[in-house]
C-alpha cells in the first residue's frame, strides 16, 4: 500500500539568519506539548549538537517535560525506522551507517566494476544526491548500462555488508513508511517541527513530514543552506513544502533579534550579488554589540590571540558555555583547545571529520580501525560490514576480488563466510587470505570473550598487533569510553559508532569549538570565527584558474557566502575575525593556503597569508 499524505495543519517560518525561527519553533513545540502532551510532539534539527541546543531550549519552557519531546535529527530518526523487523527484511539492511572506514572498503569494492576512479566518484555522487532528492522514484532514474549496473553494484555491495550509507538513509526510511502502515504508526507524532530545513536533504524534509499525523511546522532560509550533517542540503525544499501544502500558513519574520553589528555584518554579507538582493535589518531594541579584527603574525600568535579574546570575556563575566570559536580544521581546532585550556577556560572541540584516519592497505598503518573492527566483532559475530573489513585489512586491493566471488553465490556474507570456513568457498584472487583472516578473527572473538571497558579494548589491541601493543589506541578509548563505566563490547561498539557518525558535544560548560558549517543551533554571545584566512575560506582551488573554471568558480564563491553569512549572523553580541598573516612554505602547502608571496625571513622561506576575502565585505570597508 502506498501512502497518500493527509491534510496536516502546515506552518511555514520563513526569516534570515537569527530572526527568531528557532525560538518560534521552540515556542510551538512547548505549547504543544503542554497542551496534547509531550510525547505527541518531535522536532527535527539539522545536526545532533543543533538538537541538544534545541532540547536546552525546550527544558527551559517545559521543564523535565520536555525529555518525553522527541528531539533528533532526521538521520538518526531513519536509522529508528529502519530498526525494525519488517524493515530489516524489506531493506536487506541493518540500520547501521558506514564509518569513513568502512566507506573505503565498499569503495574498493565497487572498483571491480573496472570504471575508472574519477568517474567511479562522479557516478557516486549523482546516485548519492539522487537518493536524498528520492530521483529514484522514477522507475526510469538511471541510464540502461554503465550507470545502471554500477547503481546495481552498489545496491548489492551495501546489502552484502547490511549496511546504510549516509545519503541513503532517509530514502530508505522514507521509502518505508510509505509501504508499510504499521511502521507510519510506529513512528507517528500529532505534531512536528522542522528547524534549519534549508541544511536538510529533500528526503529529510520529507521524512519528517511522514512522522506527522496532525500538524507539522516547518523554518528555514534558502540564503543559509550550507552541507552541515546531510550530504545534500535541499534550500528548494521550503519552496516544494509551501506547494505541498498551499494553505500553510506563513510567518515571515524580518527582524534580526541579535546585536546590531553582528546585524550589520550579515547584511554587509547578504549585499553579495549572490543573494539577488536580500535584506536584514536589526530590530530596534537589540544592543549595540562589538565587532573585533584580530590580527595575528603567524598561527601560533593567532590562538594565542583568539584565546586572550575569550579570557578576557571570560573576566567580564561571560560564561564559557556562550562562547563559541569556528574553525576550518582540525588542526585549528586542536590548537584552539589547547590554547583557551591553557588560559584556563574549558573548551571542547567537535571534529570536523571522522578521526579514525589509517591506511587499510598496511596493516601496520591502521591499528585503530583494525582495533575498532574487532570490537564490533566481539560485539556481533555476524556483523557483516566488521566481517568484511576485518577480511580485507592488509591487502592492496582490500580482497575486493574474493569477495566480488563470494558476494555472486547470492548468500548472505555471513554463510558465505561459513562456506570459507568449511574450505566450500568458490576460488577466487585473495580467497585463502580471507580464509586467514576468518580464522584469526574467530580466535579473537573467542579470546576476548568475557572482557569489558578498557581491558577488553586493551586485549583486543594486544592480539590484533600480536603482542607490539598492550593499550588500546587513544583514539579508539575516546570513542569507545565513557566515564566511569565497564561496558560490553556491544555497548562500546554502539558508542563509538553513534561518536563517528553523529558527532556531538557533551560539555555544556565549555567553549563550543566547531567546524565553520557546523555552528548550527548555537548562539553564542561571542563567536571567534578563526583560521579567517584565504586558502581556509575560500579554498585554495578557488582562486587557481587553472583548476576552477569561471563557472566553477562563481557557485565556489555563492555557496562560501552562504556559509559565511549563515556563520556571521550566529554571534549575540560580540564578533571578532581573526587571522594570521604568515606562515612557513612547508605548512602553507600541507594547509592548502593560498599563498601570495615567499620571502627568506631568518633563513625560512615564509609565505604571506592574506586574509578571507570575505573579511573587508563583512566589516563594510570598501
Ligand atoms: N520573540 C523574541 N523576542 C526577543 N528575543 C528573541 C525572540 N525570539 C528569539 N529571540 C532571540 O533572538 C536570538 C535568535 O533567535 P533564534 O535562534 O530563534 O533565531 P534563528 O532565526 O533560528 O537563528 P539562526 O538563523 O541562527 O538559526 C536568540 O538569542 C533568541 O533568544
Amino acid at each position: 500500500m502506498t501512502y497518500e499524505p493527509t491534510a496536516l495543519e502546515a506552518v511555514r517560518i520563513v526569516g534570515g539568519v537569527g530572526t527568531g525561527k528557532t525560538e518560534r519553533l521552540v515556542e510551538r513545540a512547548a505549547d504543544l506539548a503542554l497542551a496534547d502532551g509531550p510525547r505527541s510532539v518531535a522536532a527535527f534539527c539539522a545536526t545532533p549538537l543543533a538538537a541538544r541546543a534545541f532540547a536546552a531550549r525546550l527544558r527551559e519552557r517545559l521543564g523535565d517535560a520536555a525529555d518525553d519531546v522527541l528531539v533528533t535529527t532526521p538521520r538518526a530518526f531513519a536509522l529508528e525506522v529502519l530498526d525494525d523487523n519488517e524493515a530489516r527484511a524489506s531493506t536487506g539492511r541493518d540500520p547501521r551507517l558506514l564509518t569513513a572506514v568502512e566507506e573505503k572498503f565498499l569503495l574498493e569494492d565497487l572498483k571491480v566494476s573496472g570504471i575508472r576512479p574519477k568517474r567511479l566518484r562522479e557516478m557516486l555522487k549523482f546516485f548519492y544526491r539522487s537518493w536524498t532528492e528520492l530521483a529514484d522514484d522514477d522507475p526510469d532514474w538511471l541510464l540502461p548500462g554503465e550507470e545502471a549496473e554500477l547503481h546495481a553494484l552498489l545496491k548489492e555491495s551495501l546489502g552484502f555488508m547490511r549496511a546504510v550509507i549516509e545519503p541513503e538513509a532517509a530514502n530508505l526510511a522514507v521509502n518505508h513508511l510509505r509501504e508499510s502502515e504499521a511502521a507510519r504508526s510506529a513512528h507517528r507524532f500529532a505534531h512536528v517541527v522542522v528547524d534549519d530545513a534549508h541544511c536538510l536533504s529533500r528526503a529529510s524534509q520529507l521524512l519528517a513530514e511522514l512522522a506527522a499525523s496532525t500538524s507539522i511546522a516547518m523554518a528555514g532560509d534558502a540564503d543559509a543552506c550550507v552541507r552541515a550533517f546531510d550530504s545534500y542540503p535541499y534550500a528548494a525544499g521550503l519552496d516544494e513544502f509551501a506547494e505541498r501544502h498551499p494553505k500553510a500558513r506563513l510567518v515571515q519574520l524580518d527582524a534580526y533579534l541579535r546585536s546590531k553589528v553582528t546585524a550589520r555584518a550579515a547584511e554587509n554579507v547578504l549585499a553579495d550579488p549572490a543573494f539577488e538582493g536580500h535584506a536584514l535589518a536589526a530590530s530596534d531594541g537589540a544592543e549595540e554589540g562589538a565587532l573585533a579584527v584580530l590580527a595575528s603574525d603567524d598561527p601560533a600568535d593567532e590562538f594565542e590571540r583568539a584565546a586572550a579574546h575569550l579570557a578576557d570575556a571570560a573576566r567580564a563575566g561571560v560564561p564559557a558555555s556562550h562562547m563559541a570559536v569556528a574553525v576550518p580544521n582540525d588542526v585549528w581546532a586542536r590548537n584552539m583547545v589547547a590554547a583557551l585550556e591553557a588560559r584556563g577556560l574549558r573548551a571542547e572541540a567537535l571534529p570536523a571529520r571522522q578521526p579514525l584516519g589509517g591506511d587499510a592497505r598496511i596493516l601496520e598503518r591502521c591499528l585503530p580501525a583494525r582495533v575498532l573492527t574487532a570490537l564490533n566483532l566481539v560485539a556481533d559475530p555476524n556483523d557483516a560490514t566488521a566481517w568484511r573489513c576485518w577480511c580485507g585489512f592488509g591487502d592492496h586491493l582490500l580482497n575486493s576480488a574474493a569477495f566480488a566471488s563470494l558476494r555472486k553465490q547470492g548468500l548472505s556474507l555471513a554463510e558465505a563466510l561459513a562456506a570459507v570456513d568449511s574450505g566450500a568457498a568458490p576460488h577466487a584472487v585473495g580467497m585463502q587470505r580471507v580464509a586467514d583472516a576468518r580464522r584469526e578473527g574467530l580466535e579473537l572473538a573467542a579470546r576476548a570473550d568475557g572482557l569489558s571497558g578498557r581491558s577488553l579494548l586493551d586485549e583486543i589491541t594486544r592480539l590484533v598487533s600480536d603482542g607490539a601493543e598492550t593499550s588500546a589506541p587513544s583514539v579508539v578509548a575516546r570513542l569507545c569510553l565513557a566515564d566511569g563505566e565497564a561496558d560490553d563490547a556491544a555497548s562500546m561498539a554502539r558508542r563509538a559508532r553513534e561518536r563517528l557518525t553523529m558527532p556531538t558535544l557533551s560539555d555544556g560548560d565549555a567553549v563550543a569549538v566547531v567546524p565553520y558549517d557546523l555552528a548550527v543551533g548555537l548562539s553564542p554571545d561571542t563567536l571567534v570565527i578563526a583560521g579567517f584566512v584565504n586558502g581556509f575560506i575560500p579554498c585554495r582551488d578557488y582562486f587557481d584558474t587553472t583548476v576552477t573554471t569561471l563557472d566553477k568558480q562563481e557557485k565556489m564563491h555563492a555557496a562560501d557566502a552562504r556559509r559565511i553569512y549563515a556563520l556571521v549572523g550566529k554571534a549575540e553580541r560580540v564578533l571578532a575575525l581573526s587571522h594570521f598573516a604568515s606562515t612557513d612554505l612547508e605548512t602553507a602547502g600541507a594547509l592548502k593556503l593560498k599563498i601570495d608571496r615567499i620571502r627568506l625571513r631568518d633563513g625560512v622561506r615564509t609565505c604571506s597569508i592574506a586574509p578571507s576575502d570575505f573579511l573587508t565585505a563583512i566589516v563594510g570597508e570598501a
